[in-house]
C-alpha cells in the first residue's frame, strides 16, 4: 500500500444512475484513482433499475467522467473495476444475488472484506436498504463496513429518530457516515484552522470583540429537476437544518482538546445545545421566509417558483430563509449569528462575514462620522480565501484613514483547484475518518431547533411570492438586521481578488 492511499475496498453504490452519482461521485472516485489515493484493490458495484449490465454501466460511468470530470485519458482500466446489478431495492430477493456478486469481487480483488455502502438515492429507501444489508448478510464481513448516507436525514425530529433506529439496527454509530457536503468544502474545513492556529483571531473570537457574524449562501439556480423533493422540504430543511447549522457550530465551538473526531463533534454538539429556543410567537422576530417570483437572472427571465414544473401552484414552501441565531453561552451571549440562504438570488456565493466591534474611541473621525468596522471575510465559494478589512492612514498629509483589504486566495498559491467536496469526503470515509460527517446528536439537535420554526410556518400561509428572482431576498430579511443596528454586508462587494 502506498503511503497515503486508502485501504482496499468495495464501494456498493445504491442510486448508481442518479444525478448525484453522475455529477459528483464518479468524477470524485476517478480523481482519487488518478491521484494514486485509491488502492489498486478496489471495485465499485452500482445498483439501480434502468441499466442492463456491466458494459452499460461502464459506459455510463465513462460518460459521466467525460462530462463532469476532468479527464482526457483512456478510462478502460479504471472502468473495468465497475460492476452493475439491476435491482429494485424494495425487492427482497435481489439482495442474495447482490451478496454473491460482492463476495465474489471480494475474492477477485483481495478486498479484505472492506465494504462501503453508499446510499445515493431517495431517502424513503434509506431504512429499507440498511435493514436488507444486514438481513441478507451483506454486512457480515471480516473487514470494515461503513454506511454513507445522503441527506436529508429525515424530515423532522420524529422521522429522523425513526430512520436512525432502522439504520442503527444494522450499523453502529461509528459506522454511519452522514454526508453534509459543506463539511467537505475546503474553506469550511479551514474555519477551524483560521480560528485555532492564529493568535490574532482566537483571543478576539467572543462577545467582547465580535459584534455579529453573517453567513450567506445564495444560489442563482432555481429548483431545477428536484421540485418533488424540494416542495415538501423548502430552504429551511434543505439548507438551514444541515449546511448552515454546521457552519454556525464550527464558527462558535470551543477549541477541542484534541483534533479527534469525537472531541470536535462533541464541541459542535455543545453549540447546538446552547442555541436559544423560541416560543411560537417569537419565530417571526428571528426568522424570515421567502419564495421567489418571476424575475431576471443573467439577462434572462425566469419563472416564479409556483410556475416551476412539479411545484404546487399555491405552494407555501419557502425558497429562501434568513434567521438570527443566539447562542446562550459565556462566549457568545449577545452576539447574533445571522444566516440567509435561498434559490434564484442575485449571485452564487457562500461567505462568512465576522464583524468586529467598533474601537472604544474613534480618534480619526471627530466630526461624528464612523470608521469602517474590521471584518474577517471567509470566502467559501465560488472563490476560496479570506479577506481582512482594516483601516490604515490615507497617504499624504493629515491623519485620515483609508479602508484596505488584505486578501488571501487559495488559487494564488499554486493555481490549482482544490478537490471537490465529495472527493475529500469519500477519501475520508475510505480511511475511516468521520470528523467531517454529521453525528446523530448533531442531526437530532438541529432538527429539534428547525422543527420549532417549521411547525409555526406550516400553520400560517405566507404572502408568497415575496422576492423577485435575481434579487437578494425579501425586504423583511434586511429589516431583521436593521432592527439590531446592522445590515447585510453585500456579498458582491466582498469578493476576494483571486490575483492577489
Ligand atoms: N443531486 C444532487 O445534487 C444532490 C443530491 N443529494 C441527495 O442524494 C440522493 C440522490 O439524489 P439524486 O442523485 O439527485 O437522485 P436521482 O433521483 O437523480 O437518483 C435516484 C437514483 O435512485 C435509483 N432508484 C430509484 N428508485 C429505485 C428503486 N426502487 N430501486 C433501485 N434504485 C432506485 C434511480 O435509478 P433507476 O431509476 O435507474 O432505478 C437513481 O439511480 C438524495 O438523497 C438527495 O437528497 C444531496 C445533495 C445534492
Ligand atoms: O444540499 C444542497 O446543496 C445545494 C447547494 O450546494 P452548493 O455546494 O452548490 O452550495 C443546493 O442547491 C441543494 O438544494 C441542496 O440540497
Amino acid at each position: 500500500m502506498k503511503h497515503t492511499e486508502a485501504p482496499a475496498s468495495l464501494i456498493l453504490l445504491f442510486g448508481a444512475t442518479g444525478d448525484l452519482a453522475k455529477r459528483k461521485l464518479y468524477p470524485s472516485i476517478y480523481n482519487l484513482y488518478k491521484k494514486g489515493l485509491l488502492s489498486d484493490r478496489f471495485a465499485v458495484v452500482g445498483v439501480a433499475r434502468r441499466l442492463k449490465d456491466d458494459d452499460d454501466f461502464r459506459n455510463w460511468v465513462k460518460e459521466s467522467i467525460d462530462t463532469f470530470g476532468n479527464s482526457s485519458e483512456d478510462l478502460t482500466e479504471f472502468i473495468s473495476h465497475f460492476y452493475y446489478q439491476s435491482h429494485d431495492v424494495t425487492d427482497s430477493e435481489s439482495y442474495r444475488e447482490l451478496k454473491n456478486l460482492v463476495d465474489c469481487l471480494d475474492t477477485t480483488y483481495h478486498l479484505d472484506g472492506n465494504r462501503i455502502f453508499y446510499l445515493a438515492m431517495s431517502p424513503e429507501f434509506f431504512g429499507t436498504v440498511a435493514e436488507h444489508l444486514k438481513e441478507d448478510g451483506l454486512t457480515d464481513t471480516k473487514g470494515f463496513k461503513r454506511l454513507v448516507i445522503e441527506k436529508p436525514f429525515g424530515h423532522d425530529l420524529p422521522s429522523a429518530i425513526n430512520l436512525n433506529k432502522r439504520i442503527r439496527s444494522a450499523f453502529k454509530e461509528n459506522e454511519v457516515y452522514r454526508i453534509d457536503h459543506y463539511l467537505g468544502k475546503e474553506m469550511v474545513q479551514n474555519i477551524e484552522v483560521i480560528r485555532f492556529s492564529n493568535a490574532i483571531f482566537e483571543p478576539l473570537w467572543n462577545n467582547r470583540y465580535i459584534s455579529n457574524i453573517q453567513i450567506t449562501s445564495s444560489e442563482t439556480l432555481g429548483v431545477e429537476e428536484r421540485a418533488r423533493y424540494y416542495d415538501k422540504n423548502g430552504a429551511l430543511r434543505d439548507m438551514l437544518q444541515n449546511h448552515m447549522m454546521q457552519i454556525v457550530s464550527l464558527l462558535a465551538m470551543e477549541p477541542p482538546i484534541k483534533l479527534t473526531t469525537d472531541e470536535i463533534r462533541s464541541e459542535k454538539v455543545r453549540v447546538l445545545r446552547a442555541l436559544r429556543p423560541f416560543k411560537n410567537e417569537e419565530i417571526d422576530q428571528y426568522f424570515v421566509r421567502g419564495q421567489y417570483g418571476e424575475g431576471t437572472i443573467n439577462n434572462e427571465t425566469v419563472p416564479a417558483y409556483r410556475n416551476e414544473p412539479n411545484v404546487d401552484p399555491e405552494s407555501n414552501t419557502e425558497t429562501y430563509v434568513a434567521g438570527k441565531f443566539m447562542i446562550d453561552n459565556f462566549r457568545w451571549a449577545g452576539v447574533p449569528f445571522y444566516i440567509r440562504t435561498g434559490k434564484r438570488m442575485d449571485k452564487k456565493s457562500t461567505k462568512i462575514v465576522v464583524q468586529f466591534k467598533d474601537i472604544p474611541m474613534n480618534l480619526y473621525y471627530k466630526n461624528g462620522s464612523s470608521l469602517n468596522p474590521n471584518l474577517l471575510v471567509i470566502h467559501i465559494q465560488p472563490e476560496e480565501g479570506i479577506t481582512l478589512h482594516l483601516n490604515v492612514k490615507k497617504t499624504g498629509q493629515g491623519m485620515e484613514t483609508n479602508p484596505v483589504k488584505l486578501n488571501f486566495s487559495n488559487k494564488s498559491i499554486d493555481g490549482m483547484n482544490t478537490p471537490e467536496a465529495y472527493e475529500k469526503l469519500l477519501f475520508d470515509c475510505l480511511r475511516g475518518d468521520a470528523t467531517n460527517f454529521t453525528h446523530w446528536d448533531e442531526v437530532a439537535l438541529s432538527w429539534r431547533f428547525v422543527d420549532q420554526i417549521s411547525e409555526v410556518w406550516a400553520n400560517q400561509k405566507a404572502p408568497f411570492p415575496n422576492y423577485a428572482a435575481g434579487t437578494m431576498g425579501p425586504k423583511a430579511a434586511d429589516e431583521l438586521l436593521e432592527k439590531d443596528g446592522f445590515f447585510w454586508w453585500p456579498v458582491a462587494d466582498l469578493d476576494v481578488d483571486e490575483n492577489c
